[in-house]
């Protein structure tokens, strides 16, 4: 084999499907499918529904309710996709292992990159959106704000955003002290995020006029598509139930459902909270106004109490999805360096907690550091893109599976392939480019940086041997 055959038999390398599961674990199979639905829903409902639908409003106008459905049809055409993989491959995972074991080990590291990219960015994103409720908490209850220099990155008065760090700090403790959560808080966890949206709702659209939906397309159908593109951010997260595939009763046949039915459900509250929130507050007023929803309510319904309550929701809201996200994260991290993929030491655990000590202290102060000084709305940004192309992705896998891998069985066939997971990718390309130029260019430079590493490290340093048929 010349050199060049031997990399590109390398790159293409696949994951025997049976080395995916891990018969060693034997966790207990008890969730069904409401579970997962609920995990779901839990690592979605977050920063985006609470935080950035308030710097959505001003691109898109009344619209914005029509942004968000466009956003969740964009979501839901890759949920079929994502919920076809996980029917097919019968282990838990992420688009990372499912495309180890069917396209090969480039596709899957750059689905893994991206990976690292969306949960990482993302739980910077949401503890920003933490720190604003936070503060929006401190100024209902005690009167108080913290000063922009200390709750602010540079560039937007500030120096440094403090509580966005302390958020990230203090789960990254949680997590080194070895708890994962559990099933029942996490289900607790979300009727307290759907409780209080739901709340905001029933209040908001007691203030509704109908005055302040005209006219519904303000600044055009392109405004329609920013807001969708920027609001993308709050759908991600309803493939998580696909991490908890080794603990489903029958992940094969609940987790295709869990993820759509999830995604579903959220689509719906969203599109609700969206028509309250633009039918309570004249659109134009929402530009530059943090903690949204809670705004929404302060200056729009008589009665104390209800913002604080939706501000505490949001506060919990973000917490859990902060904790649930590093968790992933490091989790994600932790696969790929015993794939040998990213190094070892990422896969190293501490004896006394069994925590993976040194990924998770690397992770959650890198993390911090975006955090105390990028934007919220960037941060957003370069999770969707990155998301968007690893959605991207797994459409494209549906497509070359069918016909690569015909006969293998499927628990769920996404209806009309080729066709349908085709809309899917065009969904996410078209989101793709309503996104800025800077996420662009921060999303092209993380990927640059991955094709370093892979080529330089990974490749060579992969577990997997390269066998004959592979
Ligand atoms: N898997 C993830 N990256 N989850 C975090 C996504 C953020 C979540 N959709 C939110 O609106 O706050």
């Amino acid at each position: 084999m010349s050199n060049q055959q031997r990399i590109g038999a390398r790159v293409l390398r696949r994951k025997p499907i049976d080395q995916l599961t891990h018969p060693g674990s034997e966790l207990k199979r008890t969730m069904g499918v409401g579970h997962l639905t609920m995990i779901s829903i839990g690592a979605t409902l977050g920063s985006g529904i609470f935080v950035v639908l308030g710097e959505a409003v001003p691109l898109a106008g009344p619209a914005i309710v029509l942004s968000f459905a466009l956003a969740g049809i964009t979501a839901l055409f890759s949920a079929l996709s994502y919920a076809e993989l996980a029917g097919l491959i019968p282990a838990s995972g992420s688009s990372y292992s499912y495309t180890y074991a069917t396209l090969g080990e480039i596709v899957a590291w750059v689905c893994g990159w991206c990976l690292v990219l969306e949960y990482g960015v993302s739980v910077a994103a949401v503890a920003v959106g933490w720190g604003q409720y936070v503060n929006e908490l401190l100024h209902l209850v005690v009167g108080l704000r913290i000063p922009d220099v200390l709750s602010q990155p540079p560039g937007e008065g500030g120096i440094v955003n403090v509580p966005a760090v302390l958020v990230v700090v203090i789960a990254m403790l949680v997590l080194l002290g070895g708890s994962k959560g559990s099933a029942r808080t996490n289900t607790i966890l979300v009727w307290v995020k759907v409780g209080s949206l739901l709340m905001f709702c029933a209040v908001a659209f007691t203030a509704l006029k109908a005055g302040n939906l005209q006219p519904l397309f303000p600044l055009g159908l392109a405004g329609l598509s920013a807001g969708a593109a920027t609001l993308f951010f709050s759908y991600i997260g309803f493939d998580a139930a696909s991490t908890a595939g080794e603990e489903a009763e029958n992940p094969q046949r609940d987790l295709p459902r869990a993820i759509i039915i999830s995604l579903v459900v959220i689509t719906a509250l969203y599109c609700a909270v969206a028509l309250a929130a633009v039918g309570a507050m004249p659109w134009q007023t929402f530009e530059g106004k943090e903690a949204a929803l809670s705004r929404v309510l302060t200056d729009n319904v008589d009665g104390a109490i209800w913002p604080i309550l939706l501000s505490i929701g949001a506060v919990v809201a973000t917490t859990s999805v902060v904790l649930t996200v590093l968790y992933g994260q490091t989790r994600i991290l932790y696969a790929m360096s015993r794939d040998g993929l990213v190094p070892s030491i990422f896969a190293k655990l501490s004896p006394r907690t069994g925590v993976p000590f040194v990924n998770t202290v690397v992770v959650g102060l890198f993390i911090a550091v975006l955090a105390a000084l990028v934007p919220l709305g960037s941060l957003a940004d370069v999770t969707s893109i990155g998301t968007l192309f690893a959605f991207g992705l797994v459409n494209i896998a549906v497509v070359v599976l069918r016909r690569t891998e015909p006969d293998r069985k499927r628990t769920f066939r996404v209806p009309f392939s080729p066709v349908t997971p085709l809309v899917g990718l065009g969904f996410c390309v078209y989101m793709m480019f309503s996104l800025e130029l800077d996420a662009w260019i921060a999303f092209l430079a993380w990927m640059a940086l991955g094709f370093a590493v892979y080529f330089g490290y990974s490749v060579r340093k992969a577990r997997l041997e390269v066998s004959g048929d592979q």
